[in-house]
């Protein structure tokens, strides 16, 4: 049997969750996930499958390194095994077969070498016609996914890429060493090392946690954004539509600070004011229905600080979303 050669550190474990049965009206995502292998996933015969149903793969990257680098609270290196802890029991209405990649480790400080193999990976699979999912790990995830992202043949072929983040920050940091405050800087300038621009969306900025120097990069780049205060439903639905409209594929991106503090307590960061879970979730339903989703993650998720394991519960429903 072929067996992957993805520059994963940790292979896939088993998932785990309630067992009510085998038949298929019991199934839930423990009992559905498998381990990946190439040979699992390649693409029919008849031609490319959409991305409402082609398989979707989950690749875990285990890092803190971006958010200690970015003085924040360490600890969403433990994040893919809660996410997927929390996704496991969860009932299983999806439409595409779901695999597990295993986890890319950042060792030490070796951030920028885990983010070229999680791009790397990312790369790989979805040149092989899958919809890759990657846990974080602190928002420095969001560079690995570009770098898989940019890397992949969609791109390279020329089609359009959108990056839209849900997010209070815009992570557009100019320092020295890169973080999980820096990466769509980073995206901004590797675009334009390729000749192209970055089309970068936020939702959920907060005015007071982004200084003006941050608004500044921001408005020079063309970023488009929704503050946290005017993220109704309508208006992001209006948002999103008009984003997606310009794009030929897209990297959506959840930091899960998005969220109000209540709903997320376990990320770095809190959100003092937040945008509401059933407006995140609307998204997510947006862009799935709109066919154009090539890869997602989901980021910023520390274990430590979450109560209850709600931050993970939300992770984990908003990705069932996403693939259902
Ligand atoms: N990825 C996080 N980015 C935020 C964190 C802000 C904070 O720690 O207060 C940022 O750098 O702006
Ligand atoms: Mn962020
Ligand atoms: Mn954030």
């Amino acid at each position: 049997m072929e067996t992957s050669t993805l520059p994963v550190d940790v292979r896939p474990v088993p998932w785990t969750g309630r067992f009510d049965g085998d038949g298929a009206e019991h199934r839930r995502w423990w009992q559905a996930v498998s381990p990946y292998a190439p040979h699992l996933t390649a693409p029919a015969a008849d031609g490319e499958p959409s991305s409402r149903t082609r398989p979707a793969v989950v690749v875990g990257f285990c890092s803190d390194e971006g958010v200690r680098r970015n003085k924040g609270r360490p600890g969403a290196v433990a994040a893919p095994a809660a996410i997927r802890g929390a996704l496991g029991p969860l009932a299983y209405h999806l439409d595409r077969s779901v695999f597990d990649a295993g986890d890319v480790v950042v060792e030490g400080s070796a951030l920028e070498d885990g983010q070229q193999r999680a791009g790397t990976a990312v790369s790989e699979l979805l040149d092989a016609g899958n919809l890759t999912v990657v846990l974080g790990g602190g928002h420095e995830t969001a560079f690995a996914s570009y770098l898989g992202v940019a890397g992949s043949s969609a791109v390279a072929s020329g089609k359009r890429l959108g990056v839209l983040n849900l997010d209070a920050h815009f992570d557009l940091r100019d320092a020295a060493v890169p973080s999980s405050g820096t990466p769509f800087l980073q995206m901004a300038r590797a675009e334009a090392a390729a000749g192209r621009e970055l089309h970068y969306a936020v939702v959920g900025i907060s005015e007071a946690n982004n200084t003006r120097t941050l608004f500044d990069t921001a408005h020079r780049l063309g970023v488009k954004y929704l503050l946290d205060e005017d993220c109704s439903a309508e208006a992001v639905e209006r948002f999103v539509a008009s984003f997606l409209a310009d794009i030929d594929v897209l990297y959506l991106t959840i930091d899960l600070d998005v969220l109000p503090a209540a709903t997320a307590p376990g990320v770095s960061a809190p959100a003092a004011y937040g945008v509401s879970l059933p407006v995140i979730n609307a998204i997510c339903r947006q862009v799935a229905a709109s066919g154009k989703l090539l890869h997602l993650d989901v980021a910023e998720l520390n274990p430590e600080f979450d109560v209850d394991s709600r931050t993970a519960k939300v992770a984990a429903r908003l990705v069932n979303t996403l693939l259902g």
